[in-house]
């Protein structure tokens, strides 16, 4: 029934009864201009009470002084000091009570009765006599005991210089004490008002809300920890080159077969089957299956593969477009795999399409041996040689997982990632390569590329790639690549004017390089920390 009701009374204090420190230092406060919040809390902890000074200044209830000052505490041979007496007073204090005492007396062997012995002669409290030590005096004054005794009630000396003789002595330390001053603020009140945090439809019915004591806003808070899913750093800067691969009109390979055939991973790229690269040293082995069936196409990447790919096929075809299984299988229909495993064998053991190959006997089993594929141009090659069922210029990128059977150390794994690229288009030339590396390395922020010849069994010719790094003020390797050999792309049914480049780099370099990591194992396997994963922020390659 609105309008008989009065305002909702909105509670103007609260604390459920109980005595806080709030309400301590707003007592203390109200009686004295200023309270030395040390002196009047001896008890609690300076960070309670600066939390509890900083409840009230944030309402402005209150305003505190941080002041700090330098005090001193009694070691524990201090505080033995203040309660027993100083070394040389014990000396003495034995002598007197002995009358004589031996000077071989086991009550100054100790290190502490030495040090006392010493102090009681300069003192005049005691002297040698004989083979014994006696007493000069029938009563002392022991300083040292008094001064450390005032140094307790105190915390402090009265003489600055006997406070530096002490800490030397170690009979105390100085301490940073912080302490806070408060007095009354600009909103001084004797009890902490309600702060309204929520507007209720009440509130707005009765009015209420002009007149409530609302809750500054803290812009100073920080937002409560989101927990949840988290991108890994390598997958967040995969992201970033695969929009540039995108945006330089690439399309990507499906790379999901993490294990493939010594077909695809090595003898379709002309790795010869006695390649120390092949070795298990170098290689992991599938045990369980050993082998796979003879070379054939994979349906699951070849229909991954026409869902991304042959667009600009369909788009030029006059036929109302088929679903991605039919167009998967009608390439798969023009291609002959029997007769591209006849032709990559004849290369590697006869020479064929112009190369005089490897002249070695060829061995079919390798072929079926089922490997952890050690590079994604494995995946390249499948995908170039399905481009034989269209031939046609285009451009395939891929970034994903490879295995190689090495020794872990802080830059390597068994594991990394491949970033790989492959163009295919007539009239390729080794300066266009080199003009495209460029262009794609200028978008993640490296210039200036440097290359070097190299040899890879697959491509003729190879160009390692480097760079400058600043900070190593040195050359370093980013990547390699080259042209894919005419004997490997006409094997497949290629045309001969139809040319391939090549190009791979890993991902966790340039990652590495963006985190500022140092060991590898930061970023992956079982001593990554979630945190450091969850926390992350994204990266951007110096994209152009
Ligand atoms: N496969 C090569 C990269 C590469 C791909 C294609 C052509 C040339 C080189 C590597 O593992 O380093």
């Amino acid at each position: 029934m609105p309008g008989t009701r009065g305002p909702v009374p909105v509670p103007l204090y609260t604390n459920g009864g109980q005595r806080d420190l709030t309400e301590e230092i707003l007592e203390a406060v109200d009686q004295q201009a200023e309270v030395a919040t040390s002196e009047k809390f001896p008890q609690t902890s300076q960070a309670e009470i600066k939390a509890a000074l900083d409840r009230l200044a944030s309402r402005s209830m209150v305003e505190y002084d941080t002041k700090d000052r330098e005090e001193v505490a009694l070691t524990k041979e201090g505080q033995e000091i203040v309660n027993e007496g100083s070394h040389e007073f014990k000396v003495w204090d034995a002598v007197r009570q002995a009358g004589r005492l031996s000077l071989k007396d086991p009550s100054l062997a100790s290190a502490n009765a030495k040090i006392g012995q010493g102090n009681a002669f300069k003192l005049k409290w005691v002297k040698k006599d004989g083979d014994a030590l006696v007493s000069l005096t029938e009563s002392v004054q022991d300083a040292t005991r008094e001064q450390l005794r005032y140094a307790e009630e105190n915390r402090t000396f009265k003489d600055p210089k006997a406070q530096k003789d002490f800490v030397k002595r170690k009979l105390v330390m100085p301490q940073k004490v912080i302490s806070y001053v408060a007095r009354k603020g600009q909103k001084w009140a004797l009890e902490m008002p309600v702060e309204v945090t929520d507007l209720t439809a009440e509130m707005i019915a009765d009015g209420s809300w002009k007149t409530a004591n609302w809750k500054p806003y803290n812009y100073k808070a920080e937002g409560a920890q989101l927990s949840g899913g988290a991108f890994h750093p390598l997958m967040k800067v995969r992201q970033e080159f695969r929009e540039i691969f995108f945006n330089m009109g690439f399309t990507e390979m499906p790379t999901q077969r993490f294990v493939d055939t010594g077909f695809w991973n090595f003898d379709t790229l002309f790795v010869p089957q006695q390649h120390p690269a092949r070795d298990l040293q170098d290689t992991f082995y599938v045990s369980d299956p050993a082998e796979a069936g003879p070379p054939g196409p994979d349906p699951a990447t070849d229909i991954a593969l026409a869902q991304m790919d042959d667009q600009d096929e369909q788009d030029e075809s006059d036929l109302p477009p088929a679903d991605a299984t039919t167009r998967a299988k009608d390439i798969t229909s023009k291609l002959d795999y029997q007769r591209y495993f006849d032709n990559v064998r004849s290369v590697h053991q006869d020479g064929a399409f112009g190369s005089i190959g490897y002249r070695y006997p060829y061995n079919e089993a390798e072929t079926r041996r089922l490997v952890l594929r050690t590079h994604t141009t494995a995946v390249s090659a499948y995908v170039l040689h399905r481009l034989a069922a269209n031939p046609r210029p285009c451009r395939y990128f891929s970034i994903d997982r490879v295995f190689r059977n090495e020794t872990v150390d802080a830059t390597h794994l068994a594991e990394f990632h491949q970033i790989e690229g492959v163009i295919a288009d007539f009239g390729l030339t080794l300066g266009g390569l080199q003009a495209f590396l460029k262009r794609f390395f200028r978008k993640i922020g490296v210039p200036d590329l440097k290359f070097k010849p190299a040899y890879n069994p697959y491509t003729e010719p190879s160009m390692e790639v480097y760079a400058w790094h600043a900070g190593l003020n040195k050359l370093v390797e980013i990547g390699n690549s080259g042209m894919f050999r005419p004997e490997m792309l006409q094997a497949m049914g290629l045309p001969e004017d139809l040319r391939c480049y090549g190009f791979g780099l890993s991902l966790e370099r340039p990652t590495m390089i963006k985190y500022k990591i140092s060991n590898i194992r930061e970023l992956l396997g079982h001593k990554v920390d979630l945190g450091f994963i969850e926390r992350t922020p994204a990266v951007r390659l110096d994209r152009e």
